[in-house]
């Protein structure tokens, strides 16, 4: 069994706490130095990616450091705990089994005589049924026509996931010939999300996915009525069009009011379901079955890599130590996600809930106050959007703010002009290139305001062309990363209890029960 210690406790924390600043990155990254870092620091992830660290402010002396923090805090082996079934979401109690999903770590895990892998799998298979039936004109709407859009109805977890995977994958699917419906999201409580998408919506022949783990979030149930609303003043039967996916203990699971019920369970949390029924039903809705298949192995390939004990060849583990010693000793606050892929347009969106749900933490996960700084603030946008945005700030502000870019050399598509000398593709890529070497590197300059300090860290995820496995397998590795991160933070990287109070003074406020500034807001926004 592994021992769970505040990372200040450990020895090699102190360590790499001594190395501040040991690397200049600005030099490290300038002439020929720079070349042989880009060709030296990289690891090969699954499904082609690979993981560049050459503008980390690392050298073997900080690596060494971090391979021993890695086997001190028993890395390696608090994920083989994980995956084999361990109680590792501490504050609910729970099993934490989103990588039984992928399939393929691990040992069984049975709880309660149910075996979860065959549990998962036999979902999988159910939604996989469902799909192809729906597909071949088997399930049909009323007047025995095919459905073409399905409307996934959720939040959070049980959104943002699904809706960047499914926006990642809209325009290969439809390149590769397997794009079979149409899907999009309602989410927000505000009436214009469900109302503008119900507008755009030819709802005799749209299936909705109602998907909530827990049965009870109130965004979710109210859009859930809405839909029905809109179904049944449309003169059609709610329960022949909407679908539910949700926990078997939640109160969705007990209704007769869907065509079919599909289950996850507790040991998934809503920020790590997109590899169970949560992202599944959809996303085999939308491109078939085996293209979330495919999604799942990529993930699983980088699962496997990620249970590698040598932090050099385990990308999601490095990546993991990486930022903490960004967080922790370089005290940096906050970090960006940075596709360059407008195929990516959500997937900070997502990050932000798996990261910050994750390790937005002051408390371990024996319920103790932490005397470090855990979790950064994630944020991100596709590049080079981000470019004519936020990027000054990140260039010449005076927080030092770490980079993940990710970026492909095929697009998509594949249609592409050559405007002076170079396709859009090139110029997406060289524009990536160039920003990681401008931030490291800076530029001098006598006058102050047109100066590039430099010295600001950054790494790459790269790989041939965005597929559903490599989208799998970067799925994987940033999940795997942030739960890496917990366990060096020593927090529960799986419940979220800092989102309960907002929740629950919104309900005071719709009952009239407030007082002092709570009656205030309440009065000034007429409710
Ligand atoms: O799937 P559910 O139970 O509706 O929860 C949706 C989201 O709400 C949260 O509980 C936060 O309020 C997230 O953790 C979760 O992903």
């Amino acid at each position: 069994m592994a021992t769970w210690n505040n990372l200040d406790t450990l020895a090699s924390y102190k360590k790499l706490a001594g190395l501040k600043n040991h690397v200049d990155i600005k030099e490290a990254m300038s002439g020929e130095n720079g070349a042989t870092r880009v060709a030296k620091y990289s690891a090969p992830m699954a499904e082609g990616l690979s993981f560049n660290y050459a503008a980390k402010q690392v050298d073997d002396t900080v690596l060494a450091a971090l391979a021993e923090l890695a086997e001190e805090s028993q890395l390696a082996d608090k994920f083989e705990e994980l995956y084999n079934g361990a109680v590792i979401n501490t504050g609910e109690k729970r099993l934490v089994l989103h990588h039984l999903a992928r399939r393929q770590l691990g040992t069984d895990v049975v709880v309660d005589g149910v075996n979860k892998r065959d549990f998962y799998v036999s979902q999988q298979q159910k939604a996989a049924d469902f799909a192809n039936k729906v597909h071949a004109g088997e399930i049909t709407n009323a007047a025995g026509e095919k459905f073409t859009t399905v409307v996934q109805i959720g939040i959070g977890g049980s959104d943002l996931g699904p809706r960047a995977l499914y926006i990642a994958l809209e325009n290969w699917a439809k390149e590769n010939g397997v794009a079979k419906m149409e899907a999009k999201f309602i989410s927000n409580v505000d009436p214009d999300d469900a109302a503008a998408v119900l507008k755009s919506t030819d709802l005799a022949h749209a299936l909705f996915i109602v998907v909530s783990k827990s049965g009870t979030t109130l965004e979710t149930l109210t859009n859930e009525a809405f839909v029905k609303d809109a179904l049944t003043k449309a003169g059609l039967n709610p329960a022949n069009h909407m679908l539910a996916v949700t926990s078997e203990t939640s109160p969705l699971a007990k209704s007769d009011d869907y065509l079919e019920a599909f289950f996850m369970d507790d040991f998934i949390g809503g920020r790590y379901s997109s590899s169970s029924a949560v992202g599944g039903v959809v996303l085999s809705l939308a491109f078939g079955p085996e293209i979330f298949a495919r999604i799942l192995n990529g993930a699983a390939e980088e699962d496997k890599l990620a249970a590698n004990k040598n932090i050099l060849e385990n990308p999601d583990m490095l990546d993991a130590l990486i930022g903490v010693y960004e967080r922790n000793v370089q005290e940096y606050p906050s970090t960006a996600v940075l596709p360059y892929s407008q195929a990516l347009s959500r997937f900070p969106a997502h990050l932000q809930q798996c990261d910050m749900e994750s390790n937005g933490k002051s408390v371990n996960r024996f319920g103790e106050p932490v005397n470090y700084v855990t979790g950064p603030t994630i944020f991100g946008e596709p590049g080079t959007n981000g470019q004519h945005s936020f990027y000054q700030l990140l260039h010449q502000g005076t927080d030092i703010v770490p980079l993940q870019f990710v970026g492909f050399k095929n697009s998509q598509i594949g249609m592409d002009v050559v405007i002076e000398d170079s396709t859009s593709q090139q110029k997406l890529c060289a524009n990536v290139a160039a920003q990681i070497v401008a931030f490291a590197c800076g530029k001098k300059d006598e006058n102050l305001n047109k100066n590039f300090e430099g010295g600001r860290p950054s790494s790459i995820i790269i790989g041939e062309q965005l597929t559903p496995e490599s989208l799998g397998a970067l799925l994987a590795h940033f999940e795997n990363k942030i739960m890496f991160q917990g366990f060096l933070w020593n927090v529960n990287s799986f419940d979220q209890e800092g989102v309960q109070l907002g929740k629950i003074l919104a309900k005071r406020v719709l009952a009239h029960d407030t007082d002092g500034a709570l009656k205030s807001y309440s009065d000034l926004l007429n409710i």
